[in-house]
């Protein structure tokens, strides 16, 4: 079953049914999200993020907290920070040209497909259980000129419609949360090619801790997700013929971000569940690459 839609961007896109009751759920949620922490900050460079950031803080570039600018520089340097997430990950996908074809999967408003064609002049497909941010996406391709290159589409990222092993490289940016592990690496192992590259950043619980702490269930609440143990991540993919390459531990250096970003007048209220869980160990961030073999 499908559903029409009633936008003019997609008037004529079928729009297809959530397959699950729980990713209708999250399609609404997403349908009807406009934070200004994350329009204020895309609106910077016209590139949209729905991640958080990594790297040390340009206290000069933000300058006197007194200052009638200073609001305006602190957007800038979070943005900042976060596209610097995006290029980290980027660096991570391995040799890709331009006749390769990348998918973004839970691709939000398409900031970070826009920053991989810029680098790789290639083909970037992304799925998003969001019609608003898939249209979102579409319009800023356009407006980029790249939408040749560069297309969102509403899509479950466990069933895609791409072509076994036609896909050089793909990744999550925050978005595994929404969905099974096992299921997820079995869908990005079909459409990968044999020695193609799989990256995700995540937030995920520490099996040091024991169990998630209550700032991982505070998160949990806050975004109907639900966050997987760094266990859970390399048993599914070793489960899916994806064989990690590198494990980075960005926790300390996503922790800059978020203190600062708890100074601003963009706060969400999510701030103390990632600032606290980061500190006591009980959440991680962390950079996964992975192999197909
Ligand atoms: C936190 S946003 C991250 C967006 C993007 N990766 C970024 O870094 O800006 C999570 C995204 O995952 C998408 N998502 C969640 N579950 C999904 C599913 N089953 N299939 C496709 N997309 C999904 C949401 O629609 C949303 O775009
Ligand atoms: C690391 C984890 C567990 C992330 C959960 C997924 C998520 C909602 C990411 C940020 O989206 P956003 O940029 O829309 O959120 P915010 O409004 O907080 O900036
Ligand atoms: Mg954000």
């Amino acid at each position: 079953m499908t559903t029409e839609t009633t936008s003019t961007a997609t008037a004529t896109a079928k729009i297809p049914a959530p397959a699950t009751p729980y990713q209708g759920d999250i399609a609404r949620y997403w349908n009807n999200e406009a934070r200004p922490v994350n329009l204020r900050l895309g609106d910077v460079d016209g590139l949209y993020h729905h991640h958080y950031g990594i790297g040390a803080v340009d206290h000069a570039a933000l300058g006197d907290p007194a200052h009638s600018e200073y609001e305006k520089k602190l957007i800038a340097e979070l943005h900042r920070l976060e596209s610097a997430q995006a290029e980290f990950l980027l660096d991570h996908l391995g040799p890709i040209g331009p006749d390769d074809t990348l998918v973004d999967a839970g691709c939000g408003r398409g900031g970070s497909m826009v920053m991989a064609h810029r680098r790789f002049g290639c083909k970037v497909e992304g799925v998003t259980l969001s019609a608003t941010q898939a249209e979102f996406g579409n319009r800023r391709a356009g407006e980029l000129r790249i939408d040749d290159h560069v297309r969102s589409r509403v899509c479950n990222m466990l069933d895609t419609p791409f072509d076994k092993g036609s896909v050089a490289a793909s990744w999550n940016n925050e978005s595994t949360m929404y969905v099974d592990l096992h299921d997820l690496f079995a869908e990005h192992s079909r459409f990968l090619k044999v020695g193609g590259r799989y990256v995700t950043i995540t937030g995920c619980w520490n099996p040091r801790y024991g169990q998630p702490s209550k700032w991982v269930s505070q998160i949990n609440a806050h975004f109907e997700c639900n966050i997987h143990s760094r266990r859970e991540y390399l048993r599914a993919m070793a489960d899916n013929r994806l064989v990690p390459q590198t494990i980075v531990d960005l926790t300390p250096e996503t922790l800059p971000y978020w203190e600062l970003r708890a100074t601003s007048s963009l706060v969400t209220g999510i701030e103390e569940a990632f600032i606290e869980s980061y500190r006591d160990g009980s959440f991680q961030y962390v950079l996964i690459a992975a192999d197909r073999v």
